[in-house]
């Protein structure tokens, strides 16, 4: 099975094939544009960012499937201030899903910034005199003292976008997502 990323990021790379493994699937990494802001501010933002990297991942290579991961921040109804949420889209060419992983209220002080207009991995990075922390443990893992990590997370999405593509339940059956 060959599967296409739409990021240079390792960490996304990582969620894909840990999450995806039981497939040994030969996994490309490739640098699309998301087609939406460095920094997605909505959920609707988040999602169309997974969608236009699956697709274009896809359409750049020879790959059977096409992932894309993307990172947002968006207001919850019932959650104070801003949170982390994370989005990935799969397609095989024809059916196109989605899903996502976990989502993090952010301190008020991060919210602040981006708020400002700054962009959540650099802003994590001043705030924890780190360098690159969204491609190691990422805010997940800072923010929950290392009891999820950025990789963990993110392969919670690629196993709800990526899943239903596989899933017996689908199989002859009507209300698929095409693309
Ligand atoms: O190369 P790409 O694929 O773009 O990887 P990225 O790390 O920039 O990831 P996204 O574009 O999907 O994320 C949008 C922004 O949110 C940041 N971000 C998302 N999740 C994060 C996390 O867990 N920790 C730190 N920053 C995160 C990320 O660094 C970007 O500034
Ligand atoms: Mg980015």
């Amino acid at each position: 099975m060959r599967i296409a990323v739409g990021s240079t990021n390792p960490v996304k790379v990582e969620a894909v094939e840990r999450t995806l493994e039981r497939f040994e699937p030969n996994v490309t990494s490739v640098g699309v544009d998301s087609g939406v802001s460095e920094q997605p501010r909505s959920i609707e933002e988040t999602v169309t960012g997974a969608e236009n990297r699956a697709r274009r991942a896809l359409s750049t290579t020879d790959a059977d499937y096409g992932v894309g991961l993307e990172g947002g921040v968006a207001r919850i109804d019932g959650v104070p201030g801003l949170s982390l949420v994370m989005w990935a889209a799969a397609t095989d060419g024809r059916r196109l899903e989605r899903g996502s992983g976990p989502t993090l209220r952010l301190p008020a002080e991060v919210a602040d910034r981006l708020d400002s207009g700054a962009e959540l991995g650099p802003v994590m990075d001043d705030l924890l005199d780190a360098d690159g922390i969204a491609e190691s443990e990422g805010a997940a893992g800072a923010l929950t003292g290392g009891l999820t990590d950025r990789t963990q997370a993110l392969g919670e999405a690629v196993a709800c976008a990526f899943g239903p593509l596989r899933s017996a339940y689908y199989r002859d059956r009507s209300d698929v997502c095409w693309d």
